[in-house]
């Protein structure tokens, strides 16, 4: 007897009543689910099931928001901040967890607010839980911005002595190139391409081979530097980005910052501290600023949108 796996609309009937929300920050898109107390865990399949966007409701990723002292991951959250009530817990839309989510903790203070979980006015800072440890996430007047922590070389040796740690084939590129990956908590590698046309012919329905692969698998960014690359002081650089778990996306806000961090690092100590990164979806902004643990911090801003709320029926 050959057992298969129970289809979306089967997962979907186990969570009917289930209320959502759906929100986006420059379309990469989420479900929201609100779960203080921590009694609906959404299980991987869930999860996919949740995201399938022809026979779920849609979306990039899943955000639970639960509060820190309800799961096991919180623990080490509020060791590191005790105001850190909330955790976002995130899974890609296939199911599988990453540590953090750039574009998704926006939305997920957006979606405190749209709950009336949270108030937070602009100018207030709120701290936020998530594998990747806490992230400070500040409101402003047109969006938010999130303290998202120190950058990292994913193999510090190769990268330093080379410069790039290794090479990347995808679809539409003609050779392999090389590329640098970086940690935003969770795994990305960066590709440079010289001009736009290269950028528009890539074919991202299949994911890049990278090779070495980071442990973890990894998010793949292919980037072009605007002609000049700065312009009143800003970087400007245009990304498309193949999420691991996901496929291409819209946007990728750790993605967003992997891709500033790796072109900076090429382009040399006259590089700008201020980023402007245009994807599909819209535009975010990197800023690389002092943390105040002595490191460089690297701060991500754009949008958050709630856009619709229901419930699964
Ligand atoms: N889109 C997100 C990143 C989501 C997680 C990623 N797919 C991974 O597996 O690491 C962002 O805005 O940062």
């Amino acid at each position: 007897m050959t057992l298969s796996a129970p289809s979306a609309p089967d997962v979907l009937h186990g969570l009917t009543g289930l209320p959502f929300a759906k929100g986006h920050g420059t379309g990469n898109d989420f479900v929201l689910v609100a779960d203080p107390a921590g009694e609906r865990h959404l299980a991987e399949a869930e999860a996919a099931a949740l995201c399938d966007r022809h026979q779920g409701i849609g979306a990039d990723g899943l955000i639970r928001a639960i509060r820190s002292s309800e799961l096991a991951e919180g623990a080490a959250v509020l060791a590191e901040e005790p105001a850190a009530e909330w955790f976002m817990d995130y899974r890609n839309a296939d199911g599988s967890l990453s540590e953090m989510c750039g574009n998704g903790v926006r939305v997920f203070v957006a979606f405190l607010i749209d709950q009336g979980l949270v108030e937070l006015a602009p100018g207030e800072v709120l701290p936020i839980g998530t594998r990747a440890g806490v992230k400070r996430v500040e409101r402003r007047a047109d969006g938010f911005a999130v303290d998202m922590g120190p950058w990292e070389f994913i193999d510090p040796r190769r990268a330093a002595a080379d410069a790039s740690d290794a090479t990347v084939t995808a679809g539409g590129l003609d050779v392999a190139r090389p590329g640098l990956s970086v940690s935003m908590g969770n795994p990305h590698t960066v590709v440079a391409l010289a001009e736009p046309g290269e950028l528009a012919a890539l074919n991202l329905h299949a994911a890049p081979l990278v090779e070495p692969v980071p442990p973890h698998g990894t998010n793949v960014e292919f980037v072009v530097p605007s002609e000049p690359l700065v312009a009143d002081g800003i970087g400007r650089i245009t990304m498309r980005v193949h999420e691991r778990g996901v496929g291409e996306t819209q946007s990728c806000g750790t993605g967003a910052c992997a891709a500033a961090t790796a072109i900076r690092y090429w382009a040399g100590d006259a590089a700008p501290d201020r980023w402007d990164v245009a994807v599909p979806g819209g535009r975010v902004g990197v800023a690389f600023v002092p943390g105040t643990d002595g490191r460089e911090h690297v701060e991500l801003s754009g949008p958050a949108v709630i856009v619709a709320h229901g419930t699964l029926g």
